[in-house]
């Protein structure tokens, strides 16, 4: 307690001492500042509390004399107090800490520093002590540089120790450090009636999950709403949990039966098909997730799959009760950049486009079926020569696309509705797979045509005049189902156990990505001002948009506001830094290994940092690159800098 210090005598006296003419302490004031007391300063130092190692002897009871009266103060103080104690130790110990190295060399004018030591010191020393002197400004040098991260360090372990003590911390959309999804729009359509829907399904913890101790980090707390919780160390080793909110078009908890799942998914898209349309229903997500659950199920919990058939004959039974139209099933797979026929011994496809570039695979069998019972036949003679394989995450996982069609053909055998199930390969990271060649290119490939996909459904939702399709052979033979009024749907399945937590988050960011653009003059364009209130959701919005005004100037709107670091939360800045590093170290390879970067203005952070994971993935030639763009949003330097954030 102060009463009991001498702080009106040999501190005193050591701060005359150690000012000598200079001005007040930066660190005290720092810290205090990063907690929001600098208003208090004076008060501190006017009781010769002046450096932020003596707040260590301050109690509760001097708080009052101290001007610290509110709760919040209080409890600001007491952190504050807390950090300086846990690091006293340090601060004895330290050989980097001069001994006379308080808090000099800095001169405080409200709430900008400058330093003023050095020069002016030097003519305190004459000759015959220079050397002395010159020990001595090192050891002051020393001395600042461990102030500086003194500061650092309670700054960081005041706000981790801030956002631990009230509970979780809570990041929209999370991708990289940087929100993207919005709340849905109140008057949105139903998700069948879209013409491309989002869907997410969340699957239970399996009995050997529940054995091995996982714990089910996800939430659904409503029908358009996932949660992952995951679970975080900040840098004084304080667990905390981070919350991921996501938004879908549906999202489906565990108690979600295959059912419910088909109605509010491919049910529409059948009726689509059913009045001759053209439909596709994706089943995403890293192995084991519960992709061929949902597609083709079991004979107690029918799929995806058969629940389309059934529907559909039922539809061809009311409707064409004398002559009802022929159903037809192909199932191929395409593994490594290549198709595979599942119902004729695995023999080799080729996809070739006719002079009206309509895509047709040559070869391909057609298999005639007249009931549900018959198509479960077809397809389960086609899944037992599916390519399997061993993945890092799963023994057993589906290392190719498996693409089953369904087309009804009227008297001339024309096509008069089509419909594509598109059970996707896992699409845990390539590093999760073995080490051998064979599994690596399995998951370059997996990687590239899954990015293609997302840009094919994208360009298709913005309804872009140039679509993508040649990227991949997924595209490509999916292409008749990205143009005209084709519908499409994808849905995300997700693990819920901790240990897929980080593979969860990239399912769902993709999925996020397919998304996120859509309607951009309309839905999106309205969630975004819905939802600007938040600081982060401002950083999302002008990290992910509208980037080229500032840099190319051609769109008449008025250059995006640089994000308050102050706004972000610590584990922003940390996420932020540490991608950072990675993008540098990842563009650095890249250069390296003599490829293009070139830059495209479009572009988010999000999107630089998968691009780039995808090059070094699979050794394309190009990656888009907008860094200078973002580097006027996210200065890695500034995160940790106190000063910075008083220039912002
Ligand atoms: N909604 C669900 N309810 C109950 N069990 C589920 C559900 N979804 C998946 N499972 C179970 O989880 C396990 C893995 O599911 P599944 O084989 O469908 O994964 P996958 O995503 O198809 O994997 P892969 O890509 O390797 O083929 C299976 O045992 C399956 O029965």
């Amino acid at each position: 307690m102060l009463t009991h210090l001498p702080f009106q005598g040999k501190w005193r006296e050591e701060n005359e001492k150690e000012k000598k003419g200079k001005e007040m302490s930066l660190s005290l004031y720092e810290c205090l500042r990063a907690v929001g007391l600098h208003r208090h300063y004076a008060r501190f130092t006017s009781v010769g509390i002046c450096r932020a190692a003596h707040l260590s002897a301050l109690t509760m009871e001097d708080y009052p004399i101290l001007g610290i009266c509110c709760m919040e103060d209080r409890t600001r103080l007491f952190n504050l107090v807390q950090m300086v104690k846990a690091l006293d130790l340090e601060y004895e110990n330290s050989e980097d800490y001069g001994s006379d190295s308080g808090d000099e060399g800095y001169t405080a004018a409200d709430s900008s520093f400058s330093y003023v030591g050095g020069e002016d010191e030097e003519n305190v020393y004459n000759d015959e002590n220079e050397r002395g002197a010159a020990e001595m400004r090192q050891g002051r040098a020393k001395g600042r540089r461990y102030l500086c991260s003194l500061t650092l360090k309670v700054l960081r372990y005041v706000a981790a120790k801030r956002k631990t003590t009230t509970g979780w911390i809570l990041i929209a959309g999370y991708n990289y450090g940087l929100p993207l999804t919005s709340p849905p729009a109140p008057n949105k359509t139903r998700p069948g009636a879209q013409r491309i829907s989002v869907c997410v399904r969340k699957r239970p913890l399996t009995r050997t999950e529940c054995k091995r101790g996982e714990t089910d980090v996800l939430t659904t707390p409503s029908e358009e709403c996932v949660i992952v919780h995951e679970s975080k160390e900040a840098v004084d080793l304080t667990q905390y949990i981070l919350k991921h909110r996501f938004y879908f078009d549906q999202v489906f908890g565990e108690e979600s039966s295959n059912e419910e799942v088909y109605q509010r998914t491919a049910y529409p898209l059948v009726q689509h098909m059913l009045n001759g349309g053209k439909a596709t229903c994706f089943a995403y997500g890293q192995t084991g997730a519960g992709k061929t659950h949902t597609m083709l199920g079991s004979p107690v919990r029918p799929g995806l799959y058969a629940l389309a058939v059934r529907d559909i004959f039922a539809h061809l039974s009311t409707t064409h009760m004398n002559s009802p139209l022929p159903v037809y099933v192909s199932f191929f797979e395409i593994y490594c950049g290549q198709l595979y026929d599942l119902l004729d011994h695995r023999k080799r496809l080729f996809a070739r486009e006719d002079g009206l570039k309509v895509v047709h695979i040559v070869g391909l069998r057609d298999v005639r079926v007249d009931s549900v019972s018959s198509l479960m036949e077809v397809i389960s003679q086609g899944t037992e020569v599916r390519t399997q394989g061993v993945s890092g995450v799963n023994p057993l996982s589906s290392r190719s696309h498996a693409l089953l069609q369904i087309q009804l053909r009227d008297a001339n055998q024309k096509i008069a509705g089509r419909m594509w199930f598109v059970d996707l390969a896992g699409s845990e990271r390539a590093s999760d797979t073995k080490e051998d060649r064979q599994s690596r290119m399995e998951g370059a490939e997996i990687n590239q045509s899954l990015l293609a996909l997302k840009e094919c459904i994208r360009s298709l939702d913005q309804e872009q005049s140039h679509t993508p399709f040649r990227q991949s052979k997924l595209t490509q033979v999916l292409k008749d189902s990205f143009v005209g009024d084709s519908m499409t749907c994808m849905i995300a399945n997700i693990s819920p156990g901790h240990l897929a937590t980080e593979n969860t988050l990239n399912t769902l960011r993709y999925a996020d990505r397919v998304k996120e653009l859509k309607g951009q003059g309309g839905l999106r364009g309205g969630r975004r001002e819905k939802t600007n209130h938040s600081p982060k959701r401002n950083l999302s919005n002008s990290s992910s948009s509208s980037s080229t005004s500032s840099i190319i100037g051609t769109r008449g709107k008025s250059p995006p506001k640089k994000p308050k670091l102050e706004d972000l939360d610590p584990g922003q800045w940390r996420v932020v830094q540490a991608h950072w590093e990675q993008l540098e170290e990842m563009e650095a390879l890249c250069r390296k290994e003599g490829m293009l970067l070139c830059r495209q203005p479009d572009m988010a952070f999000g999107d630089y940092v998968h691009k780039l994971k995808e090059i070094m993935e699979r050794k394309a030639l190009c990656v888009h690159i907008m860094k200078s763009h973002l580097q006027q949003y996210l200065k890695p330097s500034q995160c940790n800098q106190p000063h910075h954030q008083e220039k912002e």
